[in-house]
């Protein structure tokens, strides 16, 4: 427990003569008496026990607060708080008693931040808009005039213009372009053009003529709006979204009367496949698969092989087009094995530099990255990004300056939040609803937060329900302003109008997810910018990115927290006097434990919350736990120290028994785990331990294109498309004619 006040600061950054609760003997006292502690503990290479290493300060805090000490938010400086019982702003009302009251130490004991050496590497650039019309193309008028007045479109991008010629002639198709340049048309206009072209006018009991496979269900809900809108003048071609969440009952139901533009997640698909009669594939004549890369992971393997059976064991004949902002050179030459003579489209500048395409058909080198360097990527020119190295104490308050900074001094901001996982979401969503709006509406005013200061949260993730999936990304979509916090479901594919700034807060898992996470931003020529949040240890990944042409520039963490300066209800009572904008290093500090303490105090107002808070630290940690092998020497969770980690989950110590009911659980279930050596007091070894059958299952997931690499596990790729030669083929496992049954194929045009 600290010296009694609830917002007291103490240590190095304590202000001398600031707000503290002791008189100036007795804290020199107290101060001497902890950093004699201290010292003996560091002497013996340990940290001190959580109880002792308060007790100095608590003794004394103890003796001196008889008083309330005062809070130092403006606006409440006469109201006093009692260490027993001061109570944590919240905005429903409820009131809890405070079980601690002990003010965070961030600025101590840091581990230093590196000098980021980045090397600057000159990232792959594509030209978004071409100056073609829609109109030049041979599209029915119609299509033309829906393009035109309904999407508002007169131009094309170039990645329309080369893929719309070659689909429209019957090629399969691999399509790279970088995020937000208009794949999503590139599609569905020649799908809707050449079935409105059929000469037998298709009937909805046909069932499906094109079978469009998305990983995610707001992508699906999106997809399914664009062929939507571009069917209005063909009515009596029926488009149909499946996904899960949805009642099955209803779909089933729209399956039997008939779909003929099929947009479905995978796995949804499968429970029709397995459980749904009326579904068939007898006249597919398109098969999509949008992000490509990631429909053919190895998360997906399972779902996509039951799909490709049942299409491949009903249609012979049909046009595979595969679409990615990062399809990578292992997808491309697996795909480029299993699709016919395939036409490979990029928009990549430099290629086209050297050989101009022809209608559309680009030469084979050019899906491989400029430079013939593995797996780079294009990025928006107009997307700035940078990274900040943050020591773990301080990643929260460091976040939620940042969130401050932008959406609330800056106009017209909408930001995504991107974390590793549901419960991460969970977490943050519920602790800065709680705190970060009250704070800066009423604690500044004694008033209820106004619309003008209240920040609007919303949080997207896997775990919730679909109902309100689709209403928070409904909401977001059209809100122009707000902040949403989320996990990898919203990387992908999702077109957001108006985002303006993209917080990576937990490191992605590989180049491609960070290109996709950054792509919700500056899509289709628009401006916007991107953070990822890095601890300094860290620091090695954005030569990582670099490897990937990824140019990130340095955002100073001091820079982030410096934001706090400009509202006062973060005041320190020591800068009470001072104007707030002439704000030096040692205030920005005061104001930043302040925040701390903010997010302390109400995570330690009640039993539930700090176990919430455990919970969110260990899923934290199971979620560090699963980065690929390539860069674990970036990220291992060995490296991590639980205290501070602790700290950024509003968590005054590390916790003790983290993972333990974790670990005892997987004990049960592995035998094998006895020979790591338990040690019951290693918390972080023990969360490393229950995820250890996590990082198993993920590690080849996060090798790209692991699904195909398994297939193909143990030969090597062929570098041309070669014909098969039937059961001895060594390519047989992809080959529709050999064994059918037991592969997943692409194509099947026989
Ligand atoms: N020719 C065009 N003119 C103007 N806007 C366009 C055009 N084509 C597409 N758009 C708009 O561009 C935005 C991005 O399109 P889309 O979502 O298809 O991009 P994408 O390449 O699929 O992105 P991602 O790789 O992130 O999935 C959408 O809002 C879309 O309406």
């Amino acid at each position: 427990m600290a010296a009694a006040g609830g917002l007291r600061l103490h240590g190095a950054e304590s202000p001398a003569g600031g707000p503290g609760t002791l008189s100036g003997p007795r804290r020199a006292q107290a101060r001497r008496q902890a950093e004699a502690t201290k010292r003996k503990h560091q002497a013996s290479g340990e940290a001190p026990p959580a109880k002792r290493r308060n007790k100095a300060a608590f003794l004394l805090a103890k003796k001196a607060t008889a008083k309330e000490t005062q809070r130092t938010f403006k606006g409440k400086a006469q109201k006093t708080f009692s260490p027993r019982k001061s109570l944590v702003g919240v905005s429903d009302g409820t009131r809890e008693q405070k079980l601690c009251v002990r003010t965070s130490s961030l600025f101590k004991n840091n581990p230093e931040i590196p000098e980021l050496h980045r090397p600057v590497v000159k990232q792959v650039q594509e030209e978004v808009f071409t100056s073609e019309a829609f109109h030049e193309l041979d599209l029915h008028p119609h299509l033309i005039s829906t393009i035109n007045t309904v999407l508002n479109m007169t131009s094309m991008t170039s990645v329309q213009k080369q893929s719309i010629p070659a689909l429209l002639e019957g090629r399969d198709a691999l399509v790279r372009s970088q995020t937000g340049s208009g794949k999503t048309l590139a599609y569905c206009i020649p799908v809707v053009q050449t079935l409105q072209a059929m000469k037998s006018k298709i009937q909805r009991s046909d069932g499906p003529y094109a079978l469009v496979l998305v990983p995610t269900r707001e992508l699906a809900l999106q997809s399914f709006d664009t062929v939507q809108k571009l069917l209005k003048p063909f009515t009596w071609i029926v488009p149909g979204v499946l996904m899960g969440g949805e009642r099955r009952k209803s779909e089933k139901a729209r399956l039997r009367k008939g779909i003929n533009i099929l947009i479905s997640t995978p796995g949804r698909l499968v429970d029709h496949i397995k459980s749904t009669k009326n579904i068939h594939f007898r006249r597919i004549r398109w098969l999509i698969l949008d992000e490509a890369d990631r429909i053919l992971d190895l998360g997906f393997e399972k779902d996509i092989t039951v799909i490709l059976n049942a299409v491949n064991a009903e249609c012979q004949k049909r046009q595979n087009v595969l679409l990615s902002a990062t399809l990578t050179e292992g997808v491309t030459r697996l795909a480029d094995i299993s699709l016919l003579n395939p036409v490979r489209i990029s928009v990549l500048d430099e290629p086209r530099g050297q050989s101009e395409p022809q209608g559309g058909a680009v030469p084979e080198a050019s899906l491989l990255p400029a430079g013939g360097e593995p797996d780079s990527f294009a990025i928006p020119e107009s997307l700035h990004q940078h990274v900040a190295l943050v020591p773990s104490k301080l990643r929260l308050v460091s976040l939620a300056a940042f969130i401050l900074q932008k959406c609330k001094f800056e106009k017209d901001q909408k930001m995504i939040v991107f974390f590793s996982s549901c419960e991460l979401v969970e977490f943050h969503y519920h602790l800065f609803l709680q705190t970060l709006p009250s704070r800066l509406g009423a604690l500044a005013s004694g008033q209820p937060p106004s619309a003008s200061t209240r920040l609007k949260f919303l949080r997207l993730h896997g775990n919730m329900k679909q109902e309100e999936r689709t209403a928070v990304f409904q909401e977001f979509s059209h809100s122009k302003t707000g902040v949403l916090l989320c996990t990898d479901v919203a990387a992908r594919g999702l077109d957001l109008p108006q985002v303006t700034w993209i917080v990576q807060y937990n490191a992605p898992s590989s180049p491609a997810e960070y290109i996709h996470r950054i792509g919700r931003t500056a899509r289709i020529g628009c401006h916007g910018s991107s953070l990822l949040i890095l601890a300094p240890s860290e620091a090695e990944y954005v030569n990582s990115l670099a490897s990937h042409k990824i140019n990130v520039s340095e955002m100073k963490m001091e820079e982030i927290l410096s934001v706090l300066t400009r509202d006062d209800c973060f005041k320190g009572s020591r800068w009470g006097s001072q104007k707030s904008r002439a704000a030096g290093p040692q205030e920005i500090r005061e104001r930043a434990t302040v925040l701390q303490t903010v997010f302390e105090d109400y995570v330690h107002s009640s039993e539930s919350r700090v176990s919430w808070a455990k919970k969110a630290l260990q899923a934290f940690i199971r979620a560090y736990a699963t980065y690929p092998r390539e860069l674990k020497p970036i990220f291992h969770v060995r490296s991590l120290h639980l205290g501070h980690v602790a700290k950024s989950f509003g968590l005054r110590d590390a916790p003790q028994n983290l993972g333990v009911a974790a670990v005892k659980r997987r004990k049960a279930n592995l035998s094998s785990t006895s020979h790591m050596g338990l040690s019951s007091s290693n918390s972080v070894k023990q969360v490393v331990l229950s995820t250890a059958f996590i990082r198993a299952q993920t590690r080849l997931r996060h090798t790209g294109s692991g699904f195909f690499q398994a297939v193909l596990r143990g030969r090597a790729l062929p570098t041309t498309p070669a014909t098969c030669s039937g059961r001895g083929c060594s390519r047989r496992l992809l080959c529709p004619s050999s064994q059918r049954e037991k592969t997943p194929l692409i194509h099947s045009q026989a």
